[in-house]
C-alpha cells in the first residue's frame, strides 16, 4: 500500500501548490512529518458498507437534510478555541440533537485531535468521519483502525492523486467524502467517481467564509450527496444550505462554542 503515498511526503506542498507558512501548509508539513515517523502497517481490504451515506440520505429524506456535527477543540486558525469541552457530553449533545454523522478530528499538533478520539465516537452510533489531511497509506490505515466509516480527502491537496486514494480507501472499506474548495476541481471529483463530495465554504489562503453554490455541483454530480462545509454560525445558516440545494452541512466551531449544542442542533431542523 505504500505504492497509495504521493511520490514523496516532502514533495507535498510543490505538488498541491501550497505556501508552507499557511495554516493548511502548516497541517500538511506537519502530518507529512508524523506519518514519516509512524511504521507503515498493513491496510486490509474490508467491504465497504456505506452506512455514512446511508444516513445522510435517510435524514435527508426524513428531516429535508442532514447535519455532519464534528468535534474540533482547536485549528490552525483560531488556536485552541474550546480546548476544555468534554468529549462524552459534546457526542451526547450531538446524538440527542439529531445529528446524522459525526466528523472527529484526527489531526493532533494543530487541532488537537487523535485516532483515539474517532475510535471513542463509536459509542454513540452515528457514523464517523475521520477528519485528517490523508496523503499517504499509512493515513488510510490509521483511518481503518480507528474504525471510521468515512475517511476525508482534500482535493486541494491530492489533486490529480485523488482517485486512487479514493480507490484505495473503498479497498479499505472507507467511504470517501471528497473535498473540493473551488470548482476548478470538480475533475478530481469526478475521475474519483465521488459519491460525497464537500464544499469547503473558507478560503484556506485568506480564510474568508464565502457562499459556495450548489447547482453547478449538482449539475456535475446529479446522483451524489452533497455537503456545504464551513462557517455555519447559526441554526438558520443549517437551513439556508438546505434551501439552497445541498443535502447535508458539516459544521464544527459553533457547535463546539455553543452552551447548548443539542438546542442548536434542535433549532436547525424545528
Ligand atoms: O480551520 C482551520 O484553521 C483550518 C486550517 C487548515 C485546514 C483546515 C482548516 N479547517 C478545517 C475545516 O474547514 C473545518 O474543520 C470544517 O469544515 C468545519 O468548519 P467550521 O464549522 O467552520 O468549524
Amino acid at each position: 500500500m505504500r505504492d497509495f503515498d504521493l511520490p514523496e511526503l516532502e514533495q507535498v506542498l510543490a505538488i498541491a501548490g501550497l505556501d508552507g507558512s499557511t495554516h493548511l501548509g502548516r497541517v500538511v508539513l506537519s502530518e507529512a512529518q508524523r506519518m514519516k515517523e509512524t511504521e507503515p502497517a498493513a491496510l486490509e481490504a474490508r467491504p465497504c458498507a456505506g452506512r455514512f451515506a446511508a444516513a445522510l440520505q435517510d435524514a435527508k429524506q426524513r428531516r429535508g437534510g442532514a447535519v455532519i456535527a464534528e468535534f474540533k477543540r482547536a485549528s490552525p486558525s483560531l488556536g485552541a478555541f474550546a480546548a476544555d469541552r468534554d468529549f462524552d457530553t459534546q457526542l451526547r449533545a450531538y446524538q440527542a440533537g439529531g445529528a446524522a454523522c459525526v466528523s472527529v478530528l484526527a489531526e493532533p499538533a494543530l487541532f488537537q485531535g487523535s485516532v483515539e478520539d474517532v475510535r471513542a465516537a463509536a459509542r454513540y452510533g452515528m457514523p464517523r468521519i475521520y477528519k485528517g489531511f490523508v496523503m499517504g497509506a499509512a493515513h488510510l490505515q490509521e483511518a481503518q483502525a480507528s474504525g471510521a466509516e468515512a475517511v476525508l480527502l482534500i482535493a486541494r491537496v491530492l489533486k490529480g492523486y485523488t482517485a486512487q486514494f479514493a480507490a484505495a480507501a473503498r479497498q479499505a472499506g472507507l467511504e470517501p467524502l471528497i473535498e473540493l474548495h473551488d470548482l476548478g476541481e470538480i475533475a478530481f471529483a469526478r475521475d474519483a467517481g465521488a459519491q460525497l463530495i464537500g464544499i469547503n465554504a473558507r478560503d484556506l489562503a485568506s480564510f474568508a467564509i464565502g457562499s459556495p453554490d450548489a447547482s453547478p455541483l449538482r449539475d456535475a454530480f446529479p446522483d451524489a450527496l452533497l455537503i456545504r462545509e464551513s462557517g455555519l454560525r447559526e441554526p438558520q445558516d443549517i437551513k439556508d444550505a438546505f434551501a439552497q440545494g445541498f443535502d447535508a452541512v458539516l459544521i464544527g466551531e459553533a457547535l463546539m462554542r455553543s452552551d447548548n449544542p443539542r438546542a442548536f442542533l434542535e433549532a436547525a431542523y424545528a
